[in-house]
């Protein structure tokens, strides 16, 4: 597998070819004392596309995500974001890079203490500077219109469902019009059913707002329902790049039981 067929699939899904690369990993290296996370860490992401990090718990798919947004900083290697060579900035560089990524956490992040209108007001008054009353309201129902919860205006998080909160993160990330989506394992703890509707979440970010993103996930269906092309990550390495369907042909024992399950 791996460039000849991922560079073929690109093709084939008009996926154009290395010129519009968004995001772009190299040679990255993380350990924890004698752990050794991330070995080999190499990625693009293209414009507009849903790009699913797939591994088993504990392969270091949040390591690597938290790594892209300075959270981790990592032993070697290079991550550039749109441009910015992200291993290099100082903090207020690296404060306007975030502006253009959005960062939707494995828990869904929210200030238990605020309403969910106050908790999508904060990343526009903090991030943006807005606090004309009449904007904030026009973005933040925009925003629930995105995911689908105009109703939960004026609820507080406890009041909302697992996949509620999930939604309104997302909506709070949304808010800002990044350019770029990191979903931290969007369907962690969601029945099927609303795991779908997460899925189709993501897809419609995507059409809608043209986002790229990356998704880590070791949820299977949500890696074939989201997917436009998949990196399986093994033992620390980005071993296998394809889409779904060729990913699903690995033989790889640590990946094949993934798939038969
Ligand atoms: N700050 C840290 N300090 C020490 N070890 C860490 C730290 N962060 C992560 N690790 C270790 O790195 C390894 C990978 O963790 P990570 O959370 O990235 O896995 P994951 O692939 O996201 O797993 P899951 O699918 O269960 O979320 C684990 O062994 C974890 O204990």
């Amino acid at each position: 597998m791996n460039q000849d067929i991922a560079t073929a699939s690109a093709k084939e899904k008009n996926i154009p070819a290395s010129t519009d690369i968004v995001v772009k990993v190299r040679n990255l290296k993380k350990s924890f004392g004698d752990t050794h996370v991330l070995r080999d860490i190499n990625l693009d992401l293209h414009n507009s596309e849903n790009l699913v990090i797939l591994g088993r718990s504990g392969t270091g798919k949040s390591v690597l995500i938290k790594c892209m947004v300075g959270l981790i900083t990592p032993d070697a290697g290079s991550i550039t974001i749109l441009n910015y060579d992200v291993l290099s900035l100082n903090q207020k560089e690296m404060n306007e890079l975030r502006l253009h990524v959005g960062f939707s956490f494995q828990g869904s992040a929210l200030y238990d203490s605020m309403t969910v209108r106050e908790n999508l007001e904060f990343p526009l008054k903090r991030n943006l500077g807005i606090n004309d009353p009449h904007e904030l309201e026009e973005r933040v129902v925009k925003a629930l219109e995105d995911v689908g919860l105009e109703d939960a205006i004026n609820k507080m998080p406890a009041e909302l469902s697992g996949g509620m909160k999930k939604r309104i993160g997302i909506a709070r990330t949304l808010i800002l019009n990044p350019k770029i989506m990191l979903y931290d394992e969007p369907t962690a703890g969601l029945d099927p059913i609303t795991s779908i509707e997460i899925n189709e979440l993501i897809l419609k970010v995507r059409d809608k707002y043209k986002t790229s993103s990356i998704i880590i996930t070791h949820d299977i269906s949500s890696a074939r329902h989201t997917s436009d092309r998949v990196i399986a990550l093994v033992g620390g390495y980005s071993k296998y790049e394809g889409t779904f369907d060729e990913i699903r042909q690995t033989t790889d024992p640590e990946l094949e039981p993934f798939f038969n399950y």
